[in-house]
């Protein structure tokens, strides 16, 4: 959802004076330890020569080319060569595999974009290097007019930043999902309910994850939960336009910014300012109820209200507060359509293989008395239903080329020079779908995540570890989301058939499968029909399901 707009690539010129010029002659340097006339230790002379050291290493990196890619044409560089259209995560797929490399080197008009393709590129770069790797790019419309620059997600890497990930880690430690696992149960059970009448799938996904969201961020439940959900799914909405690649031209030319609302042809400038009031409206609007909770020993626990509660009075409290509704809207901003877009994939690989979905039901009737809804604590014994899970993740990967990076200091990696300011996306998609890992990468296949005993085969690479991004910027929920996806997975197909829907003469339809075709770094399927057929009478009963 972020889009990459010129940075300055910069390179710094310097020279080294190791001594002390007097006229023409140059007296060796001496310091407040040390006259100048005295023998200098081996380690003064390696600290003076440091400098000197880190010059020539510099010079020399400039030196060196470039990763691989495209040839650079005179002016405009690789402009042309950069993907524009449809799936980008393709697009440089195709290009590793043409010059035969996992680190492709783009650059036009003084912005350097570097693309990895590789789990091993990926590591060494953004995870081993992480200190120079942890930046975010530019984003004009979306970070500067519309503000989401001070939220996490956008943030470059400062202390601010590291404030906000600190209080989302301390709110919601990875090792303790489970005590969020009742809201997730409760927001799966109003999905089940709402799925045998749903004639909006994606409308009733969207509902299921901003009401689960809305409950682990703020702890705002039911009817009170509703004018929020309306703010955010609005504002959410604006964010994917914003974020969409080439959207706006003010990322391309970000001088535009400065153009007055009243310009002609200035209307990005009037959206973002509403869209900017929206953000507004959704970071204050439930943090204020939540707030209000807190004080009277009212709210359940949530991320604001755990927060909340940690506040240090002895700090700067307003500054803390900021702090954690920056948090709270970027969880919320950064869980809802990520998760619905990896829910609606899973929905849509069970209407297209319907011998995977047939399978899955099988493990359930054989683990699950009639009548039980899954429960986490059932997790280990349904490795099937944890494999297709895995399988969406790999197969249609929701953010196929992560979140971009920058890179804050010059680099140099398997000799080549990678200069500081360079936008550097993981091609997840490349990394999901490699054959050495994954043979077949283009076959929906949850099985090879099975050992010959039907149990989770830990020698196969589980593409979590590239689903959520990497290094120190890597996806602060994904322990939520997985969660969330396992439970609402596990609970549709205990209920349902995922069915294809059916003409008029009341034949089934064959699905298309069709997903959103780009330019975007959000990979959702499009809207689909199907039907949710009840698959027993136990079931119906423990729902309550009224069909008509
Ligand atoms: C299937 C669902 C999800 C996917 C695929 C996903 C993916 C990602 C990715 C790729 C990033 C950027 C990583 C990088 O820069 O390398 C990210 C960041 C983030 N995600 Fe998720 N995410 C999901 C769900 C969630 C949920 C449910 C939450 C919160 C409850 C969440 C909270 C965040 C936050 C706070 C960040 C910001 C990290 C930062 O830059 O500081 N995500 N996510």
């Amino acid at each position: 959802m972020i889009l990459i707009s010129p940075v300055t690539d910069v390179h710094f010129e310097g020279s080294v004076n190791p001594g002390r010029h007097l006229g023409d002659k140059t007296e060796p340097a001496s310091c407040l330890f040390f006259p100048a006339n005295a023998p200098m230790p081996p380690t003064i002379y390696i600290l003076l020569l440091l400098p000197l050291f880190v010059l020539l290493r510099w010079k020399n990196a400039r030196k060196l080319p470039f990763p691989p890619g495209p040839r650079k044409l005179p002016v405009v560089g690789n402009l042309f060569d950069i993907p524009t259209k449809g799936h980008l995560w393709l697009e440089y797929d195709e290009m590793s595999r043409r010059y035969d490399s996992d680190i492709i080197h783009l650059g036009t008009f003084g912005t350097s974009i570097v693309i990895l393709s590789s789990a091993k590129a990926v590591h060494d770069i953004l995870e081993k290097r992480s200190s120079k790797y942890s930046d975010r790019p530019r984003t004009v419309m979306l970070g500067e007019l519309m503000g989401w620059r001070s939220t996490s997600l956008c943030r470059p890497y400062d202390d601010i930043w590291k404030a906000q990930r600190r209080i989302f880690m301390q709110a919601i430690p990875p090792s303790d999902v489970k005590r969020f696992h009742p809201k997730q149960i409760s927001a799966t059970h109003d999905l089940l309910r709402v799925l045998a009448r749903s004639d909006d799938i994606m409308k009733d996904l969207h509902t299921w994850a901003a009401v689960f969201i809305m409950d682990v961020t703020y702890g705002i439940q039911g009817r009170e939960a509703e004018p929020f959900l309306k703010t955010a799914i609005e504002t959410l909405d604006s964010v994917a336009v914003a974020g969409t690649p080439g959207a706006f031209y003010v990322d391309q030319f970000p001088i535009l910014k400065y153009v007055p609302e009243w310009f002609p042809g200035a209307t990005f400038k009037r959206k973002a300012r509403e869209w900017n009031l929206l953000r507004i409206e959704m970071t204050e609007g439930a943090y204020s109820v939540t707030k209000a909770q807190t004080a009277l020993g009212t709210a359940t626990e949530c991320l604001a209200s755990i927060a909340l509660q940690q506040i240090d009075p002895t700090k700067d409290i307003l500054q803390q507060e900021e702090f954690i509704k920056t948090a709270s809207v970027t969880a919320y901003g950064g869980g809802s359509d990520t998760t619905v877009a990896a829910l609606g994939a899973f929905l849509l690989a069970m209407l297209m293989f319907p011998g995977v979905q047939a399978k899955a039901h099988r493990e359930l009737d054989e683990v699950l008395s009639p009548g039980d809804l899954p429960t986490f604590s059932d997790e280990p014994t349904l490795p099937y239903i944890a494999a297709i899970i895995r399988e969406v993740i790999r197969y249609q990967p929701v953010t196929p080329l992560a979140f971009p990076h920058l890179s804050t200091e010059d680099d140099i990696y398997r000799g080549y020079f990678i200069p500081k300011g360079s936008v550097v996306m993981p091609n997840v998609w490349s990394i999901l779908h490699n054959e050495e890992d994954y043979p077949e990468p283009d076959v929906f296949n949850p099985s090879r995540f099975l050992d010959e005993n039907g149990r989770l085969d830990p020698s196969v690479k589980d593409p979590i570890s590239a689903a959520f991004g990497f290094g120190r910027r890597a996806c602060a929920g994904k322990h939520i989301a997985l969660a969330s996806l396992w439970i609402a997975a596990a609970s549709i197909l205990t209920c349902y058939v995922v069915a294809p829907e059916l003409d008029g003469e009341g034949e089934p339809v064959t699905p298309k499968g069709l997903w959103y075709p780009g330019p975007t770094l959000f990979n959702h399927p499009l809207p689909f029909k199907c039907r949710f057929i009840p698959r027993s009478k136990d079931v119906e009963a423990s729902l309550e399901v009224k069909l008509s």
